[in-house]
């Protein structure tokens, strides 16, 4: 492992490594997007390089779609591609259904469509995004512009009808511009503290015009590997209801690393 890795970054890495030795040869893939993801995509073009393994990935953002080009991980689109054998991707928060939070890098609505597409998700993360409930990462809920304020007005009355106790909406910006996603949307943040029901709260963001999508993953996550920054992964199976305690042992080359500021 590099040494100038900090902890967390090493964290990520190792919980990349090990999910993505569950690639085969011939596999269409789902690429996450998020700095836990871009060591993924490092990981992945490590084994084509090396093992000369064939995958196709299906990127969820531009920026990971960019990062897979420059390394060398074949790209198609999901029209191409279609149906996927397994999707690996970050996470927010990861509660011990293996139910997610996403979005923090504003790219749910494509990994939530990329995910759902595909026949097993492995979440990859570091263990700070392990809680024991969700909904202290605020909860982003991607809305078409056109009346994105009567949208917000709308989802503030939904949260009231729930009995939410603390229901601080804000629209993500960037500087002094909404944030706008790679579908030419804006993210509203939902800063909820913690989701009584997010099973519930999915359903119901998703029923209010102009909501697109909301972060909540529900049922989606298959597998989580999460990593430390020792070399440790736990790897969590919710279909199988097992958790193992493995190592991570490996000495890639410093160039994969090189690559980006992710
Ligand atoms: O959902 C996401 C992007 O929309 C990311 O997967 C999530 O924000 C985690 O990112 P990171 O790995 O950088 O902590």
């Amino acid at each position: 492992m590099p040494a100038d890795l900090s902890p967390i970054d090493k964290a990520k890495f190792v919980a990349a490594k090990r999910a993505v030795e569950f690639v085969e040869s011939g596999m269409k893939l789902g690429l996450g997007t998020g700095s836990t993801a871009a060591w993924m995509v490092r990981c992945l073009a490590e084994r084509i390089r090396e093992e000369g393994l064939k995958v196709q990935g299906v990127p969820t953002s531009t920026r990971t779609a960019e990062l897979a080009q420059q390394l060398g991980v074949p790209v198609v689109s999901l029209d191409e591609a279609k149906w996927l054998d397994l999707t690996i991707d970050g996470a927010d928060e990861i509660d011990p259904m293996l139910n997610l939070i996403k979005g923090g890098g504003a790219a749910l609505l494509q990994e939530k469509i990329v995910a759902t597409a595909s026949d097993q998700m492995i979440v990859i993360a570091d263990a700070a995004k392990e809680v024991a409930q969700l909904g202290a990462f605020p909860l982003p809920v991607e809305v078409i512009p056109f009346g994105w304020q009567t949208t917000k007005a709308l989802i503030e009355e939904t949260l009231v009808s729930l009995d939410v106790l603390n229901r601080d909406v804000t629209l993500r910006m960037n500087g002094d511009a909404p944030l706008v996603t790679d579908e030419a949307n804006y993210i509203i943040d939902l800063h909820l503290k913690r989701i009584g029901n997010p099973r519930q709260l999915a359903m119901v963001l998703n029923q209010i015009p102009g909501v697109v999508e909301n972060g909540l993953f529900i049922d989606i996550c298959d597998i989580v590997v999460i990593g430390h920054g020792d070399g440790r992964v736990q790897v969590r199976d919710i279909n199988a209801g097992s958790t193992s305690d493995e190592r991570i042992e490996f000495a890639p080359a410093d160039n994969i690393f090189a690559d980006s500021d992710d």
